[in-house]
């Protein structure tokens, strides 16, 4: 970490083995932007000390991982971010000027409440911003001339994270560039802090694209949020570790009815668009599960390592099984119309079918064909909402104070057109084009879904 006193344009940051990362600044634009003195320097509680802030050469890489016996482990340099932290030199005017815009977007996901407060709550008190709103229902409450942007102050806000949902309400779909633009400049926002999941990036992408067309001294800064655990780069999305503890009480009744029936299945479909974490990492915290059905591993019902032969073992073995669903898995074997294969929700998602209940029936009609006259329970347990709708566990809150404060402090350094959130265990900022593109999906060739078929038994679904 290089000393405090060092100037910056002093530092270099190449290195022959470190490839950073570059940031978007303000400066790259509006090179002769004004500094301000951190007024965390004066601040009474933190005192800074020698190594409280972090410079231009404290990076985070990303991969932590290596076989040093490759030779592209050692010849090709290692990937880094910048990491996240409190600067010495701020390039924005902490006492007046300054005003803030909070946004959300998309579905919800515990924890979004913390972040807003934690925004409202660090620029007040750590950046002494008295200018802060809340934009409501997502993007479109940027122009609707019927949705004000909410002031808010610590007062406000101080009891949000102990609630589920969104106390500025969300909704999908309503982007409109030119407007959202015009609207952040019409309000005389300079920071724009934007929550939310894949789709939400790519808006925030275009929307920092403008800004830096205009050349606007506006920082943009994305906050990443998705129950399903699907964006990139990052460790994991707050509200996931709070979803999936959810979905254990699900999976237990569901256990219990499977066990209490004569040939009993217990069916639970989990959230989970295109990707399987929550479903994944329920099954293996639960133990509970006989077979994970995932939208990245396809599966089939019927003949040599089907889910039915599966199924005719398990029941046979044990009298009853658990089978945990993805609401993106299987998809492409449910009948639908033209009209529904055409279907999209008001941000252009497409919309699925229930896997569950269609799991459900042809359960039952294949019990009915091979075993006519044994009993058979199917019980079907759709939490959906109930995962998602819920105030974030201890963990999740305290992800969510360390991702605002990150994003706060990001902002007020100047940087801009980037995304917060932890890599290897430590906050980074990362450019939010590489995020808006970045996509985590289960990886079914490694360890951890191995792990899912050892716990499971269940069948690879790879056609022989
Ligand atoms: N390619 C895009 N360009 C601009 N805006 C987009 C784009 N994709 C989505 N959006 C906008 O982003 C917002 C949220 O998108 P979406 O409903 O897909 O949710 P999300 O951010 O992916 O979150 P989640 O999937 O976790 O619910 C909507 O207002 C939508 O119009
Ligand atoms: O019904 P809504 O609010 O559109 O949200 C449903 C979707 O949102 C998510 O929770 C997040 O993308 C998905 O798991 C789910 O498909
Ligand atoms: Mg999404």
């Amino acid at each position: 970490m290089a000393a405090e006193s060092e100037p910056e344009e002093a530092i270099n940051i190449n290195s022959p083995c470190i490839n950073l990362e570059k940031l978007p600044h303000l400066t790259d634009y509006l090179p002769t932007l004004k500094t301000y003195t951190n007024p965390l320097q004066h601040n009474p509680f933190f005192h800074p000390s020698y190594g409280f802030y972090v410079t231009p050469t404290d990076i985070v890489l990303r991969h932590i991982v290596y076989d040093i016996s490759s030779s592209s482990s050692s010849a090709s340099p290692h990937l880094a971010y910048l990491r996240a932290g409190p600067r010495k030199q701020i390039f924005f005017d902490p006492t007046d000027s300054t005003r803030a815009a909070i946004v959300n977007c998309g579905g919800l996901c515990p924890g979004l409440n913390t972040v807003i407060r934690e925004l409202v709550v660090g620029l007040w008190d750590l950046y002494g911003l008295r200018h802060i709103y809340g934009i409501q229902a997502g993007y479109r409450g940027f122009y609707s001339t019927d949705m004000a942007p909410l002031q808010l102050n610590p007062k406000m806000v101080h009891g949000w994270h102990k609630t589920g949902g969104t106390l500025l309400q969300t909704s999908r779909g309503g982007f409109h560039l030119q407007n959202i633009v015009d609207a952040i400049q019409r309000y005389g926002f300079n920071q724009v802090y934007i929550i939310g999941g894949d789709g939400t990036m790519r808006g925030a992408v275009k929307i920092f694209d403008e800004i830096r067309r205009r050349k606007l001294n506006i920082g943009v800064v994305g906050i990443p949020k998705t129950v399903d655990n699907d964006v990139g780069i990052i460790d994991r999305s707050f509200g996931f570790q709070t979803a999936v503890e959810m979905a254990q009480q699900a999976i237990n009744a569901a256990h219990v009815e499977a066990e209490s029936a004569v040939n009993g299945i217990g069916l639970v479909k989990l959230m989970g668009r295109s990707t399987g974490h929550i479903a994944l990492h329920a099954t293996l915290s639960s133990r509970d599960v006989d077979c994970c059905l995932i939208p990245e591993n396809k599966f089939y019902l019927e003949g040599k390592g089907g889910l039915f032969e599966f199924l005719e073992h398990r029941l046979k073995e044990n009298g009853h099984a658990v089978v945990v669903v993805a609401e993106g898995a299987g998809q492409d074997m449910i009948p639908r119309t033209d009209a529904q294969k055409e279907e999209k929700d008001e941000s252009g998602n497409p919309v699925f079918l229930d896997v569950g209940s269609w799991l459900k029936s042809e359960l039952k009609k294949w019990w009915d064909r091979d075993h006519p006259n044994e009993l058979f329970t199917v019980k079907y347990i759709d939490p959906t909402y109930m995962i998602r709708a819920v105030p974030a566990n201890a963990t999740d809150n305290l992800y969510c104070t360390l991702l605002a404060h990150s994003a706060i402090h990001g902002i007020m350094a100047g940087y801009t057109g980037f995304v917060c959130g932890p890599i290897n265990g430590n906050y980074a900022y990362i450019p939010l084009e590489e995020v808006a593109q970045a996509k985590n999906e289960v990886n079914t060739r490694d360890h951890k879904w191995a792990w899912v078929r050892s716990v499971t038994s269940q069948p690879d679904f790879e056609k022989t």
